[in-house]
């Protein structure tokens, strides 16, 4: 049995944070990403955040996020980690780790070989890096869109200066070879462990943790 963290991301309810708290995940993820169907507001958040289970690290996932953004979510949210899932910048992510004193995971996102070039230079300033797959061009979400990557392109190039998740269309079913295939420590899901659009199912929370964690 391998020591995999699991991150679930798109936390809407109190439930959802047992449950996850109650599989096995290490992080729950909270979407301040407006467009999203799995976003909460600040004062969800905040409410979420203030009554989670003891030992959730909890993540907040923002695209592209103003300083005027973050200092709203983390005025009120008692964040553990601000996870950056948009175009941010390598001086951008530097920034707002110093701004927040906060640890900060910078997202990359993959389709082809090329799209790993950059992650030396994140990985120099993020706390974490997550690799997710690249969303397609016209896609209404920048992540979150349940579809996976070449995992073979992370076979030769999976040591990076900063610890990293593996994230994209991973479900109970293929959480298991992914890890295999790209020696990931980490893996984040949101649509994979979900009944229904933005509903997440304790049954497949369990399930993908426990998968995950059997490799
Ligand atoms: O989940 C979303 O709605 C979302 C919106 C905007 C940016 C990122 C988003 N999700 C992140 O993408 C990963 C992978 O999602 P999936 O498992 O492929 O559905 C998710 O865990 C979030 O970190």
């Amino acid at each position: 049995m391998a020591d995999i963290r699991v991150k679930i991301c798109g936390m809407k309810t109190r439930a959802d944070m047992e449950a996850a708290a109650a599989a096995g995940a290490a992080y729950v993820g909270l979407n301040f990403y407006a467009k999203s169907a799995r976003s909460v507001t600040i004062a969800q958040a905040a409410a979420l955040a203030s009554d989670a289970p003891v030992g959730l690290a909890k993540v907040g996932l923002v695209v592209n996020p103003t300083d005027a953004d973050l200092d709203a979510i983390t005025g009120s949210v008692p964040l553990d980690m601000i996870q950056l899932h948009g175009q941010e910048s390598v001086e951008r992510v530097a920034e707002i780790k110093t701004r927040y004193g906060l640890p900060v995971m910078k997202v990359i996102g993959v389709a082809e070989a090329a799209d790993l070039d950059p992650i030396d230079l994140y990985a120099q300033v993020a706390d974490q890096l997550m690799v997710d797959a690249k969303a397609p061009k016209g896609a209404k979400l920048p992540g979150g869109n349940g579809i996976s990557f070449d995992w073979q392109l992370l076979a030769s190039k999976k040591y990076w200066q900063a610890p990293w998740m593996l994230a994209g269309g991973l479900t109970p079913e293929n959480v298991a070879e992914a890890i295999r295939k790209t020696g990931a420590r980490q893996v984040d899901v949101a649509s994979g462990v979900e009944s229904a659009p933005a509903q997440k199912d304790p049954d497949l929370m369990r399930a993908f943790v426990e998968a995950a964690q059997a490799v």
